[in-house]
């Protein structure tokens, strides 16, 4: 099943934020959602978790309107990683990351099916080190692994991403793309708004290039990540080439000279 946007806009008070985005995510794969900043990519992954309600066009996951299905039934099918997501009270780890199972509770306490995905979604963020730790004495990269954790716990068709590796190091953030991947293959439909272009190239089935609040070019990454495409959007001079192992390279050289 698919989660598509069709002519979708979205305005903050007057002014537009999103206009006639066409847009297809597939399950199975990880896409990636790309734009300077400002070009509406936090909006649209709103639009598409069902936080923002779109002022025309709609977000569907195959045929079902994704702003008019009933809150419950929407968390457990798609689940969000906002941007900059901070936690102020000292809940320990564990108990944030069973957050993420509210949308399966029954009202008896935790299942053993929580418990299960609890310790897998900790287990695969490598947060399972500190569980029993207040999220308010973790380091910025600790918190954020915990709180894509309770998304993961979850265990929802659909992750939605914003901002990942935001304050991960590199080894970090190459094992949560990793990670983001691995769920992708194992047949979830995955998300992510990234900022860094290298890790597009390297992680990405598929991109979606924002240009000021328009989708500017969409499909495979050699498709949609070119030097033009980022020299338009992005004002870099890039150059992009094959590895000996037909990889695709990234080599940004620096700003446009206008
Ligand atoms: N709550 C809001 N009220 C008014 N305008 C907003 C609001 N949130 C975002 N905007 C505006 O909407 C536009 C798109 O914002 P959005 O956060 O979707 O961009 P983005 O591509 O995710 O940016 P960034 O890379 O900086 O996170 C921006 O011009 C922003 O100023």
């Amino acid at each position: 099943m698919n989660l598509n946007v069709q002519n979708l806009g979205f305005a903050h008070g007057s002014t537009a934020t999103l206009e006639g985005i066409n847009a297809s995510f597939e399950a199975g794969r990880l896409s990636v959602i790309l734009g300077p900043n400002g070009a509406g990519k936090s909006t649209l992954l709103a639009c598409l978790a069902g936080l923002r309600m779109p002022n025309s066009g709609a977000a569907k996951l195959g045929d079902e309107d994704i702003a008019a299905m009933p809150a419950p039934t929407r968390a457990k099918r798609i689940g969000l990683l906002p941007q900059g997501a901070e936690t102020h009270w000292a809940i320990t780890s564990e108990a944030l990351v069973a957050l993420g199972r509210i949308p399966h509770l029954r009202g008896a306490g935790a299942s053993a099916d929580d418990r299960r995905a609890i310790a897998a979604a900790m287990h695969a963020t490598a947060t399972d080190g500190f569980a029993h730790h207040p999220i308010t004495q973790l380091s910025g990269g600790e918190r954020a692994r915990v709180l894509l954790a309770r998304v993961l716990a979850g265990e929802p068709e659909w992750i939605l991403a914003d901002e990942p590796l935001a304050n991960l190091d590199p080894g970090y953030q190459l094992d949560i793309l990793d990670l983001l991947r691995q769920q992708a293959r194992g047949g979830k439909g995955v998300v992510a708004v990234l900022h860094d272009l290298h890790h597009a190239v390297r992680f990405a089935d598929h991109v979606v290039l924002l240009h000021q609040g328009s989708v500017f070019a969409q499909g495979a990454v050699d498709d949609v990540i070119t030097a033009p495409n980022l020299a338009t959007v992005y004002g870099i001079d890039a150059l992009l080439s094959k590895d000996e192992e037909g990889a695709t390279q990234l080599l940004i050289k620096g700003k446009m000279r206008s």
